[in-house]
């Protein structure tokens, strides 16, 4: 018998796989466009999910275990109050990704609702090469009183799987609203505060500060922000009736 027994080695216990809903209705890709909100750094997409599969969405969601943040973040973490659910999936990622027209809209091959960028703007403008959708799945129930306090989101260093697996970091956070004044969420609309230019050279007095970009909520619409280095100040605020649905992810880029 050894004098100091070995602690018991306990795998971490994964959570199951969500038995995600297949992302249908979806609007045909012909009638979806990227549209430029902030140039270079904010890009929406309007009716990306159908409404009827939002609402298929949000009662399975509701299903979920999810788990309200803590009022009192860590030092240095944004004051965030809403419910949520985390997990890895890699496939449903990629549902997300090629499954919709998502894909085929960042990437350009939807030419007509395109930016119609050349292969070099196209790169700078998502940071690299386009890989598809962080694997990290986050799912945000706010209900009356929560919100998302301002903030900047970070870049993270994430795995694609597949063969060969793909290493990659995320460049811009994606948002997907599932609900909306018509579904009866007041407020909690994404507000960012651009900064104002560098004073110019010559010039005394310093640039006025931008007005804030307020978002309103759209049912099925993705947001895309750009993050890390060149994150503007955003926040979701308040929820003032009903709920507020969100799915975010982040696109990746090669690494
Ligand atoms: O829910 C929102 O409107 C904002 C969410 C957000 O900023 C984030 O996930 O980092
Ligand atoms: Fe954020």
């Amino acid at each position: 018998m050894p004098k100091h027994k070995r602690p018991p080695v306990v795998a971490p216990v994964a959570a199951p796989r969500p038995n995600w809903p297949p992302l249908t209705p979806l609007l045909l890709e012909s009638d979806l466009a990227l549209h430029q909100v902030w140039p270079d750094q904010i890009i929406t997409v309007p009716s990306l999910w159908t409404s009827t599969l939002c609402k298929a969405y949000v009662s399975f969601l509701n299903s979920l275990p999810l788990t309200t943040t803590p009022g009192k973040p860590k030092k240095g973490d944004a004051v965030r109050v809403n419910d949520r659910f985390q997990i890895d999936d890699p496939a449903f990622a990629e549902q997300l990704w090629s499954g919709t027209a998502l894909k085929n809209l960042v990437l350009g091959t939807n030419e007509e609702g395109g930016l119609g960028l050349t292969p070099k703007a196209q790169a700078k403008l998502w940071g690299g090469e386009v890989v598809g959708l962080n694997p990290n799945i986050r799912i945000y129930r706010y209900t009356k009183g929560q919100f998302f306090d301002q903030h900047y989101d970070d870049f993270n260093n994430v795995t694609i799987p597949g063969s060969p697996s793909i290493p990659a970091k995320t460049t811009w956070t994606l948002l997907l609203y599932l609900t909306s004044p018509a579904t009866g969420c007041e407020g909690g609309e994404t507000v960012f505060y651009p900064e104002p230019d560098l004073p110019k050279k010559g010039k005394a007095k310093k640039e006025e500060t931008p007005p804030p970009i307020v978002v309103d909520l759209e049912v099925g619409m993705a947001l895309l922000h750009r993050h890390g280095a060149d994150c503007m100040l955003h926040e979701g605020r308040e929820v003032l009736a009903g709920e507020k649905w969100v799915i975010r992810s982040d696109l990746c880029v090669r690494k």
